[in-house]
């Protein structure tokens, strides 16, 4: 993707601090940390993409921004401003800066609710407009994503998924944010359509100089819009850098299983990586102390004494990227990498 404001040295318009969630765990058990010690920032302009499996807490990280989960411990500030504990009405202020978008348009519409009224509703929010500028900017805005002006007088239930997506999209859009936090937002949708969405979502970045927090468990997606790329495992960063340099040139054999994950055209090379896949399987997850280990250590096929016992920093790399495994080193270097899982084994024999 081309080089943005973000890039350029401005002010980051998100910050998250060491951000730690906890949730009460049952009775008698520890509280689930959802997410563990997380640092990052969103530039003006950017597209920060968060990519995880299902549980890693990317939606945690989401919705503590948003102000839904409280954060255990930790700092966020937008714009300069920390809004960790915000109120109601500063919240509600912030609410026009800060949009999102969720996965299930049609949960989140109000099936009683024209399109027209539910996007006069998010506009009436934030501004007065009076009836004919508000029905002239819903027009606009429904234009704006693809969808004809008419679509103002029907309800949700006539429109099909990838639609409502556009719907969801124009209705975060009406308060004229500038970052908005986009969770799993084609994940429910058919491939083509997906990819009509994340180009809309493209466009409409340009057009309109948002910046965008992309979560989802699917790195291909996540590559399609973001400049930058930040891998989330049981709440920990795992690696971040460049879109291109995650994507392309992976270090952490996370985000290697997470590449070999995605969907490929070619049915041959799919059953080789998921044959791959499977000898990465989990070898026997032993409970480990999440304070001194690496959580993947009991997926990873590199995994060795030391991975089990202390907990990897996150740490820069030549480049710009960051990682948090204590053998990336050795995985960088092609010399060494075809050594790697022999190594991995013998360690694992050894123990
Ligand atoms: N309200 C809650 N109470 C207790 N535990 C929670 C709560 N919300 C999330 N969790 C736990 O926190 C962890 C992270 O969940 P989270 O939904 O953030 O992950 P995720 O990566 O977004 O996954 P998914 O894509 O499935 O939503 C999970 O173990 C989940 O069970």
């Amino acid at each position: 993707m081309k080089t943005t404001d973000a890039m350029s040295g401005d002010a980051p318009l998100l910050e998250i601090n060491q951000l730690t969630v906890e949730f009460p765990g049952g009775r008698r058990q520890r509280p689930v940390r959802a997410v563990d010690d997380v640092s990052l920032t969103i530039g003006v302009r950017e597209t920060v993409g968060l990519v995880g499996e299902s549980g890693s807490g990317k939606s945690t990280i989401g919705r503590a921004v948003l102000g839904l989960v409280p954060a255990t411990s930790g700092k966020v500030s937008f714009a300069s401003a920390e809004i960790t504990h915000a109120r109601y009405a500063e919240r509600r202020r912030l609410g026009r800066e800060l949009q999102v978008i969720f996965q299930d348009p049609y949960s989140s519409l109000n099936p009683s609710r024209t399109i027209g009224q539910t996007l006069t509703e998010t506009l009436r929010a934030h501004t007065r407009p009076d009836q004919r500028e508000a029905a002239a900017r819903v027009s606009t805005m429904l234009d704006r994503v693809g969808l004809s002006a008419d679509a103002a007088q029907r309800y949700p239930a006539h429109f099909s998924g990838g639609q409502r997506q556009r719907i969801a999209i124009a209705r975060a859009l009406m308060a004229q944010p500038s970052l908005v936090i986009c969770d799993e937002p084609t994940s429910a949708l058919d491939l083509s359509v997906q990819a009509q969405v994340l180009n809309l979502l493209r466009e409409l970045q340009d057009e309109l100089h948002l910046s965008y927090f992309f979560i989802s468990h699917d790195l291909a997606v996540v590559r399609h819009l973001s400049h930058r790329i930040i891998v989330l495992y049981k709440g920990r960063i795992m690696e971040q850098g460049s879109a291109a340099e995650v994507y392309e040139n992976p270090t952490h054999p996370y985000t290697r299983a997470l590449t070999e994950a995605a969907p490929v055209p070619n049915p041959h090379e799919q059953r080789r990586r998921r044959a791959q896949r499977l000898r990465q399987a989990p070898v026997g997850s032993q409970e480990q102390d999440p304070e001194h280990s690496c959580p993947f250590a009991p997926r990873c096929p590199h995994a060795i004494e030391r991975c089990r016992t202390s907990r990897p920093p996150l740490e820069p790399m030549p480049g710009g990227g960051m990682i948090a495994c204590h053998r990336w080193q050795e995985l960088r270097d092609p010399r060494l990498v075809a050594r790697v899982p022999s190594e991995a084994i013998a360690a694992r024999r050894e123990t």
